[in-house]
């Protein structure tokens, strides 16, 4: 039976479920001869040990038992196990995570993240990053980056790695955005009521400006592009912000959330100015060919594929030379827990074939 440790960081939408999906996958991974187990889980501030995984009642022992941290301590726990087999789950939005993955992989640790900040960062440390995890023969997952459970980015590496041109990717990459601009659209709800349903469910990022700006889609145009080896920075993606420049990362996100009606007179005019038969779209665009990256807000008609989507759905459409003018599509769910740990899952079970 192969056994494989999970470090798990970052215990909120998208954690706790994975630790359920985890727990309750058991019978399963042993049919695939393979034993899970997580033995140490980590919010911002504090850590839980259990050498043998945690069970059914970790959200108590968490609060009663865990315990601040350092890094250096949960690197001393595992290697004083001996575990053979040990990876990091980064479901965090954590920049300070990501500055300690260098050491954590120079320790012997795989990562699977749900995190975009390490395929996001400057070019040279990205690449200095990805040399280092040759050095150390050790793996770096990450296909919940772009359309969290959709297989985006094994289909766009598959493609790649079999010498396919590659000439546009287009689509509504952003879950969160999907969901608003489906049910705004659709709905007589103001668009920041629309949002904060967005932020409810559990579909945007831990701060919400971060989809709206539409970093998070430039950050998966940027992370779909270097798969293709280019070696672009997020400053190529050319963006069309949703953000009032009163509202934009200078002030807090409680701030952001008190004045968050702020946006509903634009988004009104906006909508007003639509024909009956169009809806509102954010995009984002990679035309391989004239090597353009885009993120922008467009109308599309209600009956083409991207103005039909409906719920949180995203839509990645691939063109390439041998799929002509009919791209290869891939849709559904682009956004939130369930789908998202389930990503994380199947990365854990692909993970643990390779090592
Ligand atoms: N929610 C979604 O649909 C999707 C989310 N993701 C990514 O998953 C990550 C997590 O998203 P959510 O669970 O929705 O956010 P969340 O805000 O619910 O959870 C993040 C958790 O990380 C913890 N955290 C922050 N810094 C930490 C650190 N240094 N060490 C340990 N824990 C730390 C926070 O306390 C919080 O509990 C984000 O990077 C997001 O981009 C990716 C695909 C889809
Ligand atoms: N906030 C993101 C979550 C997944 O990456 C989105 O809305 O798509």
């Amino acid at each position: 039976m192969k056994k494989v440790q999970l470090i798990l960081f970052g215990i909120g939408n998208v954690g706790s479920t994975f630790i359920n999906q985890i727990l309750e996958a058991k019978e399963i991974f042993k049919q695939q001869n393979l034993a899970v187990e997580i033995p140490v889980i980590v919010n911002s501030t504090t850590a839980f040990f259990k050498d043998e995984g945690v069970d059914q009642s970790w959200k108590a022992n968490f609060k009663d038992f865990s315990l601040p941290y350092r890094l250096e301590d949960i690197v001393q726990f595992v290697q004083s196990k001996k575990w053979k087999n040990v990876v990091v789950i980064d479901a965090t939005a954590s920049k300070q995570l990501v500055a300690n993955y260098t050491f954590l992989v120079e320790n012997g640790f795989h990562i699977i993240a749900a995190n975009k900040v390490a395929n996001t960062l400057a070019y040279e440390e990205y690449a200095y990053f990805k040399e280092v995890l040759k050095e150390n023969n050790t793996h770096f997952l990450y296909e919940t980056n772009v359309g969290a459970g959709l297989p985006v980015i094994e289909t766009l590496k598959s493609l790649y790695n079999s010498a396919e041109k590659i000439t546009k990717i287009r689509g509504v990459f952003s879950g969160s955005l999907s969901y608003i601009f489906n049910t705004f659209s659709e709905e007589d709800k103001s668009f920041s009521k629309v949002l904060t349903l967005a932020k409810e469910k559990g579909f945007t990022e831990p701060d919400p400006r971060t989809d709206l700006s539409g970093t998070d889609v430039a950050r998966k145009l940027l992370i779909l592009a270097r798969e293709l080896q280019f070696s672009y920075n997020l400053e190529d993606v050319k963006v069309k912000s949703l953000v009032p420049f009163h509202l934009t990362a200078t002030t807090s996100v409680t701030t952001f959330q008190e004045k968050i009606t702020d946006l509903d007179e634009e988004f009104e005019s906006l909508k007003a100015k639509l024909n009956e038969n169009e809806v509102l779209r954010y995009i984002g665009e990679f035309d391989v060919e004239q090597e353009v990256l885009e993120v922008k807000l467009v109308s599309e008609q209600k009956q083409n594929p991207l103005g039909a989507l409906q719920g949180a759905d995203a839509l990645f459409e691939i063109y390439t030379e041998s799929y002509g003018n009919q791209p290869l599509v891939i849709q559904g769910a682009g956004a939130g827990a369930k789908v998202t740990a389930r990503g994380l899952v199947s990365d854990v079970v692909k993970l643990a074939e390779r090592i």
